[in-house]
């Protein structure tokens, strides 16, 4: 730059004396240098002085702390730095915000915002559904428990059963287990089995009450008695078509009320075998779906011989049978039920395969104190004072077992209607 400028001032580049030739033209290059910036400030303070008017920007080779305009101002102190100087050109006058007041306990400051990606938003959502569903469904089977009222059924069953706590409690899981969803694959088949007179019909007449006024229809209750509707003397294909037609209609209309209907089918050990053949077929899967939704409850005296046998030669064993509240008792009684259930199994699973089907409640042979509480029972009903004594000495005139120092009644309680009757 400074070559390529010599006609600036020829004088300076004149030569000197041979002492000089050194000093002299650095002296020149130092004297057109800052000829050359004086020149351009000059210039760059002329209004309209060209492009490079208002930039600031100090050329190369002059003094960064010499502004530009410190030529034309007066030489005092400020407290400006030379920094900020160029900030002084006139400023866009920037609008104030509104000032919100805000009340004193609310927030003074926006809440940040977090940013959560779509993915993270998309799970929570889906949890939040998922846990709607669940709390929805559970709601739903307490509605279902709550409309069949089945801890109703349990404390009736109870309390109207007597010497049964074990099958009155496998009665009530089942139908509560079957009850706690709407969609079923097959229907529930409780088979009640045991010697005469042990309550079986009985428990079956509770349960129909039962289910005809919590289902608030008595037409989805059916009550068959083999012994009365189909009797010997009638064609077993007929009781076959008319039993097929019953059911149907009762499974049909439970259908379109969404309830589960309550078949109690008796003297089932009479039945002709197209009958079982019928009631076999109910429950196949290939049948319309509304026969899968219902409650079937079959009461046979077959195996009556195997659950009597069974409980004389358990007798003396401490209470095998009969959970009165032990630990070890309790334990002690499943596992003799649960082998009693699989030997009645593969006795009446030889006669039908109807009862593989089923779920065996075993009704056991009741004791003395069972038949006087039978006794004591009937007498309230009919309008007897319930005396304790007289209660034992009907039950006395009754025929039992007599195992290991225990008394089972042959006959259950099957006699004492008719013996208070003659009271
Ligand atoms: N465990 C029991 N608790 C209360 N009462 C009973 C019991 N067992 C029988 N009874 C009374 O005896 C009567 C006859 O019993 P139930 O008809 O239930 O016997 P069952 O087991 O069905 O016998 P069967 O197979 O001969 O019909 C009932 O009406 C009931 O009053």
């Amino acid at each position: 730059m400074d070559r390529g400028q010599p006609s600036l001032e020829p004088a300076a580049a004149a030569p000197r004396a041979s002492g000089r030739c050194v000093i002299a033209p650095v002296r020149a290059v130092l004297r057109l240098r800052r000829r050359v910036c004086v020149l351009r400030k000059r210039r760059l303070l002329q209004p309209g002085g060209g492009p490079d008017v208002g930039t600031g920007a100090p050329r190369p080779g002059c003094s960064p702390r010499a502004p530009r305009a410190d030529l034309d101002q007066p030489k005092f102190f400020t407290f400006d730095s030379p920094a900020e100087l160029p900030s002084r050109t006139p400023r866009k006058k920037r609008r104030r915000s509104r000032l919100v007041l805000y009340p004193e306990t609310s927030r003074k400051y926006r809440p940040r915002v977090e940013h959560r990606s779509r993915a993270q938003r998309c799970l929570l959502l889906l949890v939040a559904i998922v846990g709607f569903q669940v709390l929805n469904a559970i709601e739903n089977l307490d509605d279902n428990a709550q409309r069949y009222d089945l801890d109703g059924l349990e404390k009736a069953l109870q309390r109207a059963v007597f010497g049964q706590p074990a099958a009155v409690s496998r009665i009530v899981a089942l139908m509560r287990d079957y009850l706690a969803t709407h969609v079923h694959s097959r229907p529930l088949l409780l088979a009640l089995h045991g010697p005469s007179g042990v309550g079986k019909s009985h428990v079956g007449r509770l349960l129909a009450r039962h289910f005809r006024s919590v289902l608030e229809d008595s037409a989805l209750v059916l009550q068959y008695h083999a012994r009365h509707h189909c009797p010997e003397a009638r064609a077993a294909q007929d009781c076959r078509e008319e039993l097929a037609r019953r059911v149907a209609d009762v499974v049909a209309r439970a259908e379109a009320e969404e309830k589960t209907p309550l078949l109690v089918l008796d003297d089932v050990e009479l039945m002709p075998r197209p009958l079982l053949d019928e009631l076999h077929g109910f429950l196949q899967p290939q049948r319309s779906h509304h026969f899968h939704n219902a409650i079937y409850v079959l009461l046979s005296g077959a195996g009556g011989a195997e659950v009597t046998r069974f409980v004389l030669q358990n007798a003396s064993r401490a209470l095998p049978l009969r959970p009165d509240g032990f630990r070890s008792a309790e334990a002690a009684a499943a596992q003799a039920e649960e082998d009693l259930r699989a030997s009645l199994l593969a006795v009446l699973s030889r006669e039908h395969p109807l009862w593989q089907a089923a779920a065996i409640v075993p009704f056991l042979l009741l004791d003395k104190r069972d038949v006087v509480s039978c006794f004591r029972d009937e007498m309230a009903g009919e309008g007897f004072f319930p005396d304790q004594a007289r209660a034992e000495n009907l039950a006395a005139q009754l025929s039992f077992y007599r195992v290991a120092g225990r008394e089972f009644a042959v006959t259950g309680c099957k006699q004492v209607v008719a013996t208070v009757n003659l009271l």
